[in-house]
C-alpha cells in the first residue's frame, strides 16, 4: 500500500532521511519509532508529498507520489500532523469538514456524503460535544482529536500520523490507537510516528526503528524493541519486559550514571519551568535556574529541590550583578533549557548559551517554537541541538515536562 524505496531527503547540509526503504501493507499499522531528530516527520512529509526527496521514490497503492497532484494525494493519504496549532478560529465542525475539500471544487457546497463523513468522523473521535466551539478554544488534546477527525473525514486509503497520542490522556491514547486499528481493519493502512515505545508495541503490527535518518531495524515489536536496539538508537539504558496486563513488549528507559553529571540551567518561569526543574531534579541532574521571578511557581519548585537559583523581583528591571550571576550559571551549564516563554534578560541569556533546548507545548530540539510573541532569530542557531551530544537523560526528562494542554503564560523578568 505504501512503498518507500531508497528514499533520501536533505535540507541543505543535513541529510534528514538516508536511503530509507519501508513498506506498509493493507490492514496493518506500522509504527515509526526513533529518537528526536531521527527523521520520522521528514519521512512522513515525503510520503504525503509535502517534502521533496533528493533520491528514491514513494508509491501509494502503486502510484508514484511525485507524479500525483496535491488533490490526488489527499484522496489517498491523510495526515495527522505533530503540530496541531491552527492559526485560524473556525468552529471545530468546520475544521473537520475541511477533510472533504479534496472531493469538491472550492466553491461547491458540501454534499450529503460530505456531511455524513463529517458526522461520522466527529462521532468516532468523540468530539461532538464541542463541535460548535472555535478550534482555538479547545484544549491541546481535544485539538489533536479534531485533527484526527479531519483526517478520517478525508476518507483516505492510508493514514499518516505524527505523534497522534502526544497530547492525549491515557484513555484517549488508547481510544485513538484503537480507532486507527479499526481504520486499517477494512484493508487500509497506517504509518504512525510514535515516541511511546510500549504503546507502539501494543498497537502496531510492525515497527520501523529510525536513527540518524536511517531505518536501522524493521519487524515485529519483539524483534525491533530489543535492549540492544533501543540503547544504540536512543543512547539510553533500557529494560525490555512484557507488560503484565497487555502482554505486549514494554520498554522502560533508565538513566545511565554518566548523564547525571550534566549541568542543566533552566531559564524562563511559570509552571512549565517548575515542571522542568522538578523532572530534571528527579532524574538526578545538577540544576541551576534563573533569572526567575521571586514568588513564581518555578522559584518555589527550585527551592523545594534545593536548586541554586538567581531570582529578581517580578517585572522590575534586572540589575547587572543579578544578570552576571545568572550568566555565570549559564556558562557553566552543559545544556540550557528555556521553559515557558522567556523575555528580556532571559532571552538574552539564552542567546548567549551554547546549547539550548526549548520546552514549550512539547519539546522542540531542532525547530524553536515560540508560543507567544515574536521569536528572537538570534536564538535559532543555538536551538539546533546537537542530538548526538545531548545527554539522553536530559532529553527524556525535558520531554516529560511537556504540557500538552496549556501553552505556558510568559513569566516575564
Ligand atoms: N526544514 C528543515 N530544515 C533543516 N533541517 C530540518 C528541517 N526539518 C527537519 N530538519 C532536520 O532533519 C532531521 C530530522 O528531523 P525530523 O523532524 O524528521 O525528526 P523526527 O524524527 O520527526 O524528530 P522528533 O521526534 O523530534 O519529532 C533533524 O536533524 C532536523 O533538525
Amino acid at each position: 500500500m505504501i512503498d518507500v524505496e531508497d528514499l533520501s531527503v536533505g535540507f541543505g547540509d543535513v541529510e534528514a532521511v538516508s536511503d530509507a526503504t519501508l513498506t506498509v501493507d493493507r490492514g496493518e499499522i506500522v509504527g515509526l519509532v526513533g529518537p528526536n531528530g531521527a527523521g520520522k516527520t521528514t519521512l512522513l512529509g515525503a510520503i504525503n508529498g509535502l517534502v521533496d526527496p533528493t533520491d528514491g521514490s514513494v508509491r501509494i497503492a502503486g502510484d508514484d507520489v511525485a507524479e500525483l497532484s496535491a488533490r490526488a494525494i489527499a484522496r489517498r493519504v491523510a495526515t495527522v500532523p505533530q503540530e496541531t496549532s491552527l492559526s485560524f478560529s473556525f468552529p471545530v465542525r468546520e475544521v473537520v469538514a475541511m477533510g472533504r475539500t479534496a472531493y469538491r471544487s472550492r466553491f461547491e457546497r458540501a454534499s450529503a456524503t460530505d456531511r455524513e463523513h463529517t458526522r461520522r468522523a466527529m462521532e468516532r473521535t468523540g468530539i461532538k460535544r464541542f463541535a460548535d466551539r472555535a478550534i482555538d478554544e479547545v484544549s491541546g488534546g481535544e485539538r489533536q482529536r479534531v485533527v484526527l477527525a479531519r483526517a478520517l473525514c478525508q476518507d483516505p486509503e492510508a493514514l499518516l500520523l505524527d505523534e497522534p497520542t502526544a497530547s492525549l490522556d491515557i484513555n484517549h491514547q488508547v481510544r485513538t490507537l484503537s480507532l486507527v486499528r479499526e481504520f486499517v481493519a477494512d484493508g487500509r493502512a497506517a504509518l504512525c510516528a510514535i515516541h511511546d515505545l510500549s504503546l507502539a508495541a501494543r498497537f502496531c503490527d510492525r515497527l520501523a526503528l529510525l536513527a540518524d535518518g536511517r531505518v536501522v531495524a524493521t519487524g515485529s515489536p519483539e524483534a525491533v524493541l530489543t535492549e540492544a536496539h533501543v540503547e544504540r538508537a536512543f543512547d539510553a539504558d533500557a529494560a525490555v519486559t512484557r507488560h503484565p496486563v497487555t502482554g505486549a513488549v514494554d520498554v522502560t528507559a533508565t538513566t545511565g550514571g554518566a548523564e547525571r553529571d550534566s549541568r542543566v540551567h533552566v531559564l524562563g518561569g511559570g509552571r512549565m519551568a517548575a515542571r522542568a526543574i522538578a523532572t530534571l531534579a528527579e532524574a538526578g541532574f545538577t540544576i541551576s535556574a534563573g533569572v526567575l521571578p521571586s514568588g513564581d511557581v518555578a522559584t518555589e519548585a527550585a527551592t523545594a529541590h534545593g536548586v541554586e537559583t538567581v531570582t529578581a523581583e517580578p517585572f522590575a528591571p534586572i540589575d547587572e550583578r543579578t544578570r552576571e550571576r545568572a550568566a555565570g550559571a549559564v556558562r557553566e551549564a552543559d545544556v540550557v533549557v528555556l521553559a515557558g516563554v522567556a523575555e528580556g534578560t532571559n532571552r538574552g541569556l539564552a542567546a548567549e548559551a551554547g546549547r539550548v533546548v526549548i520546552v514549550e507545548n512539547g519539546l522542540s530540539n531542532a525547530e524553536p517554537r515560540a508560543t507567544t510573541g515574536a521569536f528572537d532569530e538570534r536564538l535559532r542557531p543555538a536551538c539546533v541541538v546537537d542530538v548526538e551530544r545531548l545527554p539522553a537523560g536530559v532529553e527524556r526528562a525535558i520531554q516529560a515536562t511537556a504540557d500538552p494542554e496549556q501553552p505556558e503564560a510568559a513569566a516575564d523578568d
